[in-house]
């Protein structure tokens, strides 16, 4: 059960178990981003990233319908220039926060996840969909674009060409399609997906804090530069994790044949 729930926010719900946080959008009746829920994902993140018990986190959608269905489009009927740019501001510091989250982050893709509903299950590490959940990057059908990283994280998971199936074409997939082209991870009956993710999310527990959070950041970075420079900074972290108490713990518990009790740093 929960250890504590406190709302961060009015739409994003902060409750933790063990070594894991859920946050949870909560904006009826369709999840909706709006400045104000994503200034408080970068806040509570930002936050987690200072908790050292925290080792992963688990994000979905209240009710069942909807995981999100991204931006509040009344918030662009006024076709308002400033708006967009505050707008596309907020989205980019909140999903980077997200992106850069010290440990693992788990989407529990509940419903539809649209537009900057997508957009925030692919910051995450990994995603989880129930087989009714459906996913698309629509902006283009209300003449905008996908501008929380989209395009390129996207393009990046599932190659140029479902990527630019799905924001040029518009076309919307079922959860078995985005598991099919390495959009999801993993499909699991309806209901089931905040279960799934949080059991993968307990998993995390069992790996050292230290170890994960350098392993991230070098296949993310990996992403963005030539392996000739990857591979010099893998080794460079592999000495690094020696200044931590957790790879002292982590050889010292499977030499002892106990369980590692991590200490985050
Ligand atoms: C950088 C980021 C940019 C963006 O994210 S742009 C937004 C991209 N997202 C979309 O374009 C998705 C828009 N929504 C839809 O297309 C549909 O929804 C669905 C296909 C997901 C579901 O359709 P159905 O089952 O018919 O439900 P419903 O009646 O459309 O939605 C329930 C209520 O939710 C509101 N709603 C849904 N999405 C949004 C949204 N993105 N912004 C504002 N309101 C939204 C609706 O209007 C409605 O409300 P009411 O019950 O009062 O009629």
């Amino acid at each position: 059960m929960s250890e504590s729930n406190t709302k961060s926010n009015p739409s994003i719900e902060l409750t933790t178990e063990g070594h894991v946080a859920i946050l949870t959008m909560s904006n009826p009746p369709a999840n909706t981003w709006t400045k104000d829920t994503l200034i408080a994902l970068k806040n509570t993140v930002n936050k987690l990233n200072k908790n050292k018990n925290i080792y992963a986190l688990v994000l979905t959608g209240e009710g069942e319908k909807f995981f999100s269905a991204g931006a509040d489009l009344n918030l662009f009927a006024g076709g308002d220039k400033g708006v967009a740019a505050e707008m596309s501001r907020v989205f980019g510091e909140a999903f980077e926060a997200l992106s850069n989250f010290r440990g693992v982050s788990v989407a529990a893709i509940n419903g539809y996840a649209m537009g900057g509903g997508l957009e925030v299950a692919l910051a995450c590490d990994i995603r989880i969909a129930e087989e009714q959940a459906q996913m698309a990057l629509p902006e283009a059908k209300v003449g905008l674009l996908p501008c929380a990283g989209g395009t390129q994280n996207l393009a990046w998971l599932v190659g140029e060409g479902w990527a630019k199936r799905m924001i040029l074409c518009g076309e919307r997939l079922k959860a078995d399609k985005a598991l099919q082209i390495g959009l999801i991870e993993e499909v699991v009956p309806q209901g089931e997906s905040f279960a799934a993710a949080l059991k993968l999310a307990n998993q995390v527990a069992d790996q050292s804090p230290s170890s994960v959070a350098a392993c991230k950041t070098l296949i993310q970075k990996g992403r963005h530069q030539p392996m000739a420079s990857i591979l010099p900074l893998e080794r460079e972290l592999f000495v690094a994790l020696f200044d931590t108490e957790d790879q002292q713990e982590g050889v010292s518990a499977f030499l002892e044949k106990r369980r590692a009790n991590w200490v985050n740093g």
